[in-house]
């Protein structure tokens, strides 16, 4: 779920490094695709989750590597074990706590770990609606977009452990027929795209968010899946704009920044917002068999395609926050 650069930059160096040229400089170890799910019954009516984890410990194993002394190597096996555990007696109803209870399990539980890494993500299941109605106990796969929390546990010399907890919503498509345009960027001879006031919008989001209240007890008590929608909700409502008129877009690096504002001007528990919003083109289409027969294009014939396609990235946050 992440790449070893992200894991490298997530475990925070915290070891005396060696003096030699070509010793251990970090290690950490864990497991990774662990899948659960849970049914919650309550009576006839059926609540199901379905959670893909990824466990990273640090601290206390460098002599594994080094010297194959397993002794403190909490098995990766073993960590998955933990995951079906917590799922018995957690109720699995939001990534960020599913993922800061197990964190907290590990330190709790291995008192030579010094960190714990969790990722939770949880696969879009939705509860199906037959003839207008909630079914007490189906459910459908959407492409509706993803809810991820990362949650890195440290444990501290003195004192409770800190704790950064990162939330996420991926893979959210969305799309607008009109009110984009792209102009006023950079001609020179290596410039072949025209400008335009007029075409289609599309993007699929990944968003992820801080929190300004980053305890472990304020995070405990936080209503997450209200920020999540509430998140959800203000992404997509600037990205479309009023239904009956929409909002025009001269780019979507101002679509972006409007959207990550209206995040946190709405959700008040959230901090920074960073945005990947990839531009996926739909090319006007201009066919040698249109000209040869007069047809001409009139924003109504596109070809959607997914490669190359543009990717438009940044953060919003306080300003002690900013790096620009
Ligand atoms: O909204 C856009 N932003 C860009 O940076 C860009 N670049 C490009 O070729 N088309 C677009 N569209």
């Amino acid at each position: 779920m992440t790449t070893a650069t992200e894991r490298a930059n997530h475990c925070t160096t915290r070891l005396n490094l060696p003096s030699s040229r070509y010793n251990l400089v970090d290690s950490w170890h864990g497991k990774s695709r662990v899948r659960v799910a849970k049914v919650r019954r309550e009576g006839t009516r059926h609540a199901f989750v379905e959670l893909k984890v990824e466990i990273l410990l640090r601290g206390g194993s460098a002599r594994a590597f080094t010297h194959g002394d397993n002794s403190h190597v909490v098995a990766t096996d073993t960590c998955k074990n933990h995951v079906y555990m917590l799922a018995k007696t957690h109720p699995c109803s939001s990534p960020e706590s599913f993922a800061l209870v197990l964190a907290e399990r590990f330190l709790h539980t291995y008192s030579w770990l010094t960190q714990a890494n969790v990722t939770v993500m949880e696969v879009p299941w939705r509860r199906a609606e037959v003839l207008g109605k909630n079914h007490q106990h189906a459910f459908s796969l959407t492409a509706d977009g993803s809810r991820k929390a990362t949650v890195q546990l440290i444990r501290e010399k003195h004192g409770s452990p800190t704790v950064e907890l990162v939330s996420g919503l991926n893979s959210l498509s969305v799309l607008k027929t009109t009110k984009s345009g792209w102009e006023g960027f950079v001609q020179d001879k290596y410039t072949t795209l025209p400008e335009t006031n007029e075409r289609i919008l599309a993007t699929t989001i990944d968003a992820q968010w801080t929190y300004r209240s980053n305890t472990i007890s304020a995070l405990h008590t936080m209503q997450f899946s209200r920020v999540h929608d509430g998140v959800r909700r203000a992404l997509l409502e600037s990205f479309y704009g009023p239904p009956d008129t929409g909002r025009y877009s001269p780019g979507v690096q101002k679509s972006l920044y409007e959207m990550a504002r209206e995040v946190r001007k709405r959700v008040k528990e959230v901090d920074s917002v960073t945005l990947s919003l990839p531009n996926l083109h739909f090319l006007p289409c201009r066919i040698p068999v249109f000209l040869q027969n007069g047809i001409k294009f009139e924003d109504d014939v596109f070809i959607p395609t997914d490669e190359p396609h543009g990717i438009i990235e940044a953060s919003v946050g306080s300003p002690r926050l900013s790096r620009l």
